[in-house]
C-alpha cells in the first residue's frame, strides 16, 4: 500500500511514521505539510533518519496514495474528504470530523459548522474491537478519540450484556501531555504541567457526546455519563478508572466473562489477572489495552480501569490497525510489539 499522512509533523503523525516504518505492506509516499514544504523530514527529525527518506510536500495529495491518515486539527480534514474519496483514496481521519454521526451534536461540542455532513453516513467509527465487520469495505474511517477508546473498550462489553446501571457511569480519566499535540499553549507548557495535576475540561470536554454515542448505541438506549479528564505531568499514556452501579444479582464474575467473552480473541485488549491494576507503563509505545476491574463490596459498585497509549491505541497504532482492516491484511501487521517498557 502506498501510504500519505497530512500532518506528518505533529505528534501522531511522527507516531504514523515511527510505526509505518516497520510495517511490511506499507511504503511511506507522501508526507504533507502546512508550513514545511520542501524541508526533509529526517532533518527535522533525526531520530527516523534511515525509515523516512521523504521529503515533505505541501498539501497537495498526490496521485498514487491508496490510503491517506488525516493527521489534522478537527475540521480541516471534513472540507477536504470528498476530494481523496473521489479520487479513489481511501481516508482515515485521526481526528474528530466523522465520529460524531449527527452534525448537529457536533457543531454543538465543537463549536464550529460541520464542513461535510452529507459524507456522515459513510464513515464508520474505527474501533475494530467493537466494530470490526462496519470497517471492513469502508473508505472512509473516523479513528476514535483517545480517551473514547479506553473507556469504550472498559464499558461496551458490560453494556452490551446489561450488567450495568446505565445512568450511573463517572469517567475519570487522566492523559499525558502529548495528547494536546505538538503546538505550545498556556495550559500545556512545562510550567505548567510539570509537578502540577490538574483537571480541565470539566463537564464540556469534547469526547463526552462521542462517549454517550457509542455507550448509548451499545445500552439501546441514550444515556449520559459523567467525564472529567486530568492533565498528568508526563509525556504520553491515559488512564481511566470508573465507577459503575451494577444490576441487581449481577458479581465480579459476570463482569469479568463478559470482557472474556468480548476479547477472549483480540491480540490488543488485554483483561489482566485479578489484583493486577493496569498501568500506563505497561501501554506505552505499543497498540495495546488493559484492563481490570473488581466490585467494591462495601459500595456495591464496579471499579473499573484501562490503560493505553494515548498516541498509539488512542490514535496512530489503531489508525493503522484500520488501515489493515481495510485492506484485508493480518490486523497486527506492523503493530505487533508490546511497548517500550519490559
Ligand atoms: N495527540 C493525541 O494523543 C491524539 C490526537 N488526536 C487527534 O489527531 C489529530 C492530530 O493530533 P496531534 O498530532 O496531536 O496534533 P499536532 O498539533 O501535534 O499536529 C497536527 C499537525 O497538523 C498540521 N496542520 C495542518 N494545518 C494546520 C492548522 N491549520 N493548524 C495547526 N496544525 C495544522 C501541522 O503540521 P504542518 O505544520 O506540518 O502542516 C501539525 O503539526 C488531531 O485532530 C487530534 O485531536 C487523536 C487522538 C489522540
Ligand atoms: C491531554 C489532551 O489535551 N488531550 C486531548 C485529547 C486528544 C484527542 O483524542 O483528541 P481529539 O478528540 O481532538 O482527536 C484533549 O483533551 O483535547
Amino acid at each position: 500500500m502506498r501510504v500519505g499522512i497530512l500532518g506528518a509533523t505533529g505528534y501522531t503523525g511522527q507516531e504514523l511514521v515511527r510505526l509505518l516504518s516497520n510495517h511490511a505492506a506499507a511504503e511511506i509516499i507522501y508526507l504533507g505539510s502546512s508550513s514545511m514544504a520542501g524541508k526533509s523530514y529526517a532533518g527535522i527529525f533525526p531520530q527516523f533518519s534511515s525509515e523516512a527518506a521523504v521529503e515533505l510536500q505541501d498539501e497537495t495529495v498526490p496521485d498514487g496514495v491508496d490510503v491517506l491518515f488525516c493527521a489534522l486539527p478537527h475540521g480541516i480534514t471534513a472540507a477536504r474528504a470528498g476530494n481523496y474519496l473521489a479520487r479513489g483514496i481511501k481516508v482515515i481521519d485521526l481526528g474528530a470530523d466523522f465520529r460524531l454521526h449527527r452534525p448537529e451534536v457536533y457543531e454543538k461540542w465543537y463549536k464550529v459548522k460541520h464542513p461535510a455532513p452529507e459524507l456522515l453516513p459513510e464513515a464508520v467509527y474505527g474501533l475494530p474491537e467493537l466494530h470490526r465487520n462496519g470497517i471492513n469495505g469502508k473508505s472512509l474511517v473516523a479513528n476514535p478519540g483517545c480517551y473514547p477508546t479506553a473507556t469504550l473498550l472498559a464499558l461496551v462489553p458490560l453494556l452490551r450484556a446489561g450488567l450495568l446501571q446505565e445512568d450511573s457511569l463517572i469517567v475519570d480519566a487522566k492523559s499525558g501531555v502529548s495528547g494536546a499535540g505538538r503546538g505550545a499553549s498556556l495550559g500545556t507548557h512545562f510550567s505548567e504541567v510539570n509537578e502540577n495535576f490538574k483537571p480541565y475540561g470539566v463537564a464540556e470536554h469534547r469526547h463526552t457526546p462521542e462517549i454517550e454515542q457509542e455507550l448509548s448505541e451499545a445500552a439501546g438506549r441514550e444515556l449520559v455519563v459523567s467525564f472529567t479528564p486530568h492533565l498528568v505531568p508526563m509525556i504520553r499514556g491515559i488512564l481511566v478508572t470508573i465507577y459503575a452501579g451494577i444490576k441487581e444479582g449481577v458479581d465480579e464474575d459476570d463482569l469479568r466473562a463478559a470482557w472474556q467473552e468480548s476479547y477472549r480473541d483480540e491480540v490488543f485488549v488485554h483483561v489482566l489477572p485479578e489484583g493486577v491494576w493496569p498501568q500506563t507503563k505497561f501501554a506505552s509505545g505499543g497498540n495495546h489495552a488493559f484492563l481490570q476491574l473488581m466490585v467494591d463490596r462495601r459500595t456495591g459498585r464496579a471499579v473499573i480501569a484501562a490503560a493505553i497509549d494515548n498516541l498509539v491505541k488512542g490514535a496512530s497504532g489503531q489508525a493503522i490497525q484500520n488501515m489493515n482492516i481495510l485492506f484485508g491484511l493480518p490486523e497486527d501487521l506492523g503493530l505487533k510489539g508490546r511497548g517500550m517498557w519490559p
